[in-house]
């Protein structure tokens, strides 16, 4: 059944855990999807896992547009949030709206999601008025590294958790239909889960969040960059995709790969007349 923004919000009421990954790609996405996942995020995380970049600053609308295509031509039940890129958002409402109507138009996300909390309450608004649907993103927002000094987790002294819950309530006020919550305390990110109506989904926020989401690498340990607290590795994918690359390589090596069955015949008379 094709999940909705309306679909993840009933779970929630009726205390289902929804559950999210992201993907990039066309064949991952089907895979995933085929699963029986929720929803697919097609996460500006994929600087860092797709285009190698050390943090998720330098990704375009291009970039999200073009993975965003290739998702939704793979997916058939997920819901399709897109992140919204760095510096798509930030500089005015009228840049947000442009951009998120792109990636809707475009890249066909049913929703957009973008980071931050107060600063960012008039483009949920704005965007959400577009028949946009928006998904906010509190806590450890990676497009802030440089105001953090880090990847760090957010939310620990009482003037950050506060902010952290004024916020939540305020990105549901804003007509936000979901929030992430990344690197959050996990209390903190259950007393947030019980203060608003709309579904949280966390990443690092503890077992007491509406749903979960991670990095599809991270959770089949494809990508060995570094590993945060927050992510279990579900499948040794990594290894088993080298051993399987390093078994090609020394079949091709030692000729036992083409073998007969993966090769085209051709007529011996054919043959004759070329000889
Ligand atoms: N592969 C991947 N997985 C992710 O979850 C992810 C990305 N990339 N790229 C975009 C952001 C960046 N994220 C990150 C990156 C690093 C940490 C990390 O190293 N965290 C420390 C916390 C240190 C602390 O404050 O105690 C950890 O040990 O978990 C957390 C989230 C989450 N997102
Ligand atoms: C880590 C998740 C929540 C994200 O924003 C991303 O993958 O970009
Ligand atoms: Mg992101």
């Amino acid at each position: 059944m094709k999940n909705t923004v309306v679909t993840i919000q009933e779970a929630k009421k009726r205390g289902e855990k929804i559950t999210m990954l992201t993907a990039y790609d066309y064949s991952m996405a089907k895979l995933i999807d085929e699963s029986g996942i929720n929803m697919i995020l097609v996460g500006d995380s994929l600087g860092m896992v797709m285009l190698g970049y050390e943090d998720t600053l330098s990704v375009t609308m291009e970039d999200m547009i073009h993975h965003t295509k290739a998702v939704t031509r793979g997916a058939k039940n997920a819901l399709i949030v897109a992140d919204m890129p760095f510096m798509s958002y930030q500089a005015s409402v009228y840049d947000a709206v442009c951009n998120a109507g792109r990636l809707m138009k475009e890249g066909r996300a049913q929703a957009v999601k973008l980071e931050g909390g107060k600063e960012v309450f008039p483009q949920i608004e704005a965007i959400t008025k577009a028949s946009i649907p928006v998904v906010a993103h509190l806590g450890l927002t990676p497009q802030s590294l440089n105001v953090f000094g880090g990847f760090k987790v957010q939310g620990k002294s009482e003037e950050a958790a506060k902010k952290l819950i004024e916020d939540a309530k305020g990105a549901e006020a804003a007509g936000a239909v979901a929030v992430v919550l990344e690197c959050v305390p996990a209390k903190l990110a259950e007393l947030i889960s019980k203060q608003i109506n709309i579904p949280t989904i966390g990443i690092g926020a503890g077992a007491g969040c509406d749903g979960q989401v991670l990095v599809y690498q991270d959770m089949l340990a494809m990508f060995g960059d570094f590993k945060p607290k927050f992510v279990k590795q579900f499948g040794q994918i990594g290894e088993q995709m080298k051993a399987a690359f390093s078994q090609y390589i020394k079949e091709v090596q030692n000729g036992v790969f083409p073998a007969e069955q993966h090769t085209y015949g051709i007529s011996d008379e054919m043959l004759e007349k070329l000889y």
